[in-house]
């Protein structure tokens, strides 16, 4: 079973200038246990997505339809929002970029933690250990007297890993994570990356990952899925989309990426041209303007295919490539 199984979603802003089409046709899964990645670069419509997940759309979004369904039972779309802030937290956690986020600077991080806990019918003391427990496991320091500080008095890791500790503490189904370690310098984003593992293996939960980093995708999740304009593009297993990529845009993000440069390059490498305007959606591929690889089918809607038993590309060219054998 799937904790995530997101289908056919469509959202909406509405804007001066018309209808905007944020997320078409949407649709994968984060199934049990699992590590999923979302990658794909600024205004591909990440936020959106996670937002329409939590019940949090701006309000001019609008989902006009599809299915977000979480633990096999519940469809997001259909809830009310009291229904959505109940999952809020203690079934569906967050994890930021910026984990003051999550703190509240006039609390002692004890005190934080204790709060978390409102729904337990444990003693103070009860929950006090868990929040000790929950401590040590993201590797605080001396995490007993770690209680009684508040949260400028750590560092910006050791933030990020008491807001890790806080969303993981009552035990989620699902954490979404959106570039928690961005802001990280290099050690500390290897060293958190290999805490949220231990974690999410400890606990069990699944994970939805968001990063523009394909190195730490490649790192810490099992699968990934690459979002252009508002669309999947591709997705599958971390081996088999960055082993053998069957959309242009994903192998394009792969070669731009600069962990795979021969040569050490002083500006980071990008895309050249932008995302469409998603007012004025193109009929055909929504790639196809900056695509390397544009033929004929692309004016054409694409279809999605699958290129293996969990992989699957949304371009006409990988379809046409079977038949006429050539190599996509
Ligand atoms: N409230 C809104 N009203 C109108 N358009 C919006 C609104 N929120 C997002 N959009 C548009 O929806 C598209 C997707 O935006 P979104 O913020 O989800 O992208 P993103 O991938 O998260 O980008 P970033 O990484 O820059 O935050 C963009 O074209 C954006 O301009």
């Amino acid at each position: 079973m799937s904790t995530l199984s997101i289908s056919g979603l469509n959202v909406f802003f509405s804007t001066e200038d018309g209808p905007l089409h944020a997320l078409k046709e949407v649709g994968f899964e984060v199934p049990e246990r699992r590590i999923v990645g979302i990658v794909g670069e600024s205004g591909c419509g990440k936020s959106t997505l996670i937002n329409a997940i939590l019940g949090l759309l701006a309000d001019n979004g609008e989902i006009r339809s599809g299915q977000i369904l979480f633990e096999g039972s519940q469809d997001l779309t259909r809830l009310s929002p009291r229904q959505m802030q109940d999952l809020r937290g203690p079934r569906i956690a967050t994890v930021f970029q910026d984990p003051m986020g999550a703190l509240n600077p006039v609390l002692s991080v004890g005190q934080q933690m204790i709060n978390i806990q409102y729904r337990s019918d444990q003693s103070k003391a009860e929950k006090a250990a868990r929040a000790i427990e929950m401590l040590k496991l993201v590797r605080i320091p001396d995490a007993e007297s770690a209680l009684a500080r508040y949260p400028h008095q750590f560092s910006g890791g050791m933030k990020q890993r008491i807001a890790i500790a806080m969303a993981l503490m009552m035990e989620p189904a699902l954490l979404i994570a959106d570039e928690p370690t961005t802001a990280l310098d290099a050690t500390l984003e290897v060293t958190t990356i290999e805490l949220l593992k231990d974690l999410q293996e400890k606990i069990g939960c699944s994970v939805m990952f968001i990063s523009h980093h394909l190195g730490v995708i490649a790192e810490l999740c099992d699968d990934v899925v690459v979002m252009y304009a508002g669309e999947v593009v591709e997705r599958g297993t971390v081996r088999d989309v960055f082993q053998n990529p069957g959309h242009p845009y994903t192998r394009r993000l792969l070669d731009c990426d600069p962990a795979r440069q021969s040569q050490r390059t002083r500006i980071l490498p990008t895309i050249p041209g932008e995302i469409p305007d998603l007012r004025a959606r193109p009929s055909g591929c929504v790639f196809a303007a900056r695509c390397l690889d544009r033929h004929e089918g692309c004016d054409r809607p694409q279809v999605e295919r699958m290129l293996g038993r969990d992989h699957a590309a949304r371009c006409n060219l990988v379809q046409a490539a079977e038949g006429t054998g050539v190599d996509a």
